[in-house]
């Protein structure tokens, strides 16, 4: 159920004292279906993502993760469905939906030759801040995530880890009110994981929406209060991660049970030649 009004077939959110969309969800999929070539990616998903929540979206490898965030998020069209980002349609309303996400894609192409100092000033402009207002939010969001020693350096010379950092930060620059991350912290030390932690939890905090994929279940677990699980294109679960856990001593086991990969926890007992011993 939801508290905001119908309007020409869109469901306008009814806005709360500081502008946020309340009781309407954060993300709804209708039938979102993906091809490449012979292959489908994405097999029909139907899914409600709630709003002020930690989303964890997870499956194995080749699950449709990427596909399935890229066609959220507006940059991947579908072959067939509807998404709809906090009630309006991503592909009929896209500077709408585009002003209320923040997005860190997988393999992020970044503005190589600007230091990332530039890039957020030059996103900041791209978002309509002002000049003061994103430098800033810029000098905040840099030395939070332990970037302001490179703040000049170019974007080129960043290693993996300090480029999901400053992904994210250009992510954040405008306060979205739902922040999607394609694999946040695949390449990134514990340290830094930690500062990206922090940061996330304080975004949710104060009620905004954090979605991202991720194969780690046991990150999912310590994150996340919500969880929806994908395998082979389709969504098998979703819910409350305790509701989704069920009975299962872990998610990670409530995992492997979910995408039917139980049987292949012990597959290295075919490997009887690997190891030690006679070559
Ligand atoms: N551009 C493309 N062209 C052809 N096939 C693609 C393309 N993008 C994705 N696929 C295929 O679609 C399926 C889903 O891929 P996707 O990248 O969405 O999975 P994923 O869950 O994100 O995987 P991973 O965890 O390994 O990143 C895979 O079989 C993949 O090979």
């Amino acid at each position: 159920m939801t508290n905001g009004t119908e309007k020409s077939g869109e469901t306008v959110a009814a806005p709360s004292k500081d502008g946020a969309s309340e009781g309407v969800p954060a993300v709804q999929i209708r039938g979102l279906t993906k091809r490449f070539g012979t292959q489908t990616a994405v097999a029909g998903i139907d899914l409600t993502l709630p709003a002020g929540r930690f989303i964890g979206l997870v499956g194995p490898n080749g699950a449709g993760k990427t596909t399935t965030l890229s066609m959220v998020t507006g940059l991947l069209r579908p072959d067939s469905g509807e998404v709809r980002i906090g009630g309006h349609d991503v592909w009929r309303d896209p500077v709408a939906v585009k002003s209320r996400i923040g997005v860190l894609p997988e393999g992020l192409r970044l503005f190589e030759r600007l230091s990332g100092r530039e890039l957020l000033g030059y996103m900041g402009r791209l978002r309509g801040l002002t000049g003061t207002e994103t430098d800033k939010r810029a000098d905040q969001l840099l030395d939070i995530l332990g970037l302001s020693g490179a703040q000049y350096k170019l974007v080129v010379d960043y290693s993996t880890g300090m480029r999901k950092k400053i992904g994210l930060a250009a992510a954040l620059l405008h306060n979205p009110e739902i922040l999607f991350l394609d694999e946040p912290f695949e390449g990134v030390d514990p340290v830094s994981a930690q500062t990206i932690r922090g940061v996330l939890e304080r975004y949710t905090s104060s009620g905004a929406t954090v979605i991202f994929s991720s194969h780690v279940m046991e990150l999912v677990e310590s994150l996340c209060d919500w969880v929806a699980v994908i395998a082979a294109g389709r969504i098998r679960a979703d819910g409350p991660i305790a509701e989704v856990r069920g009975d299962a001593p872990s998610l990670q086991e409530a995992f492997l049970e979910l995408v039917g990969a139980g049987h292949r926890t012990r597959a290295g007992q075919n490997l009887d030649w690997l190891g030690g011993g006679s070559r």
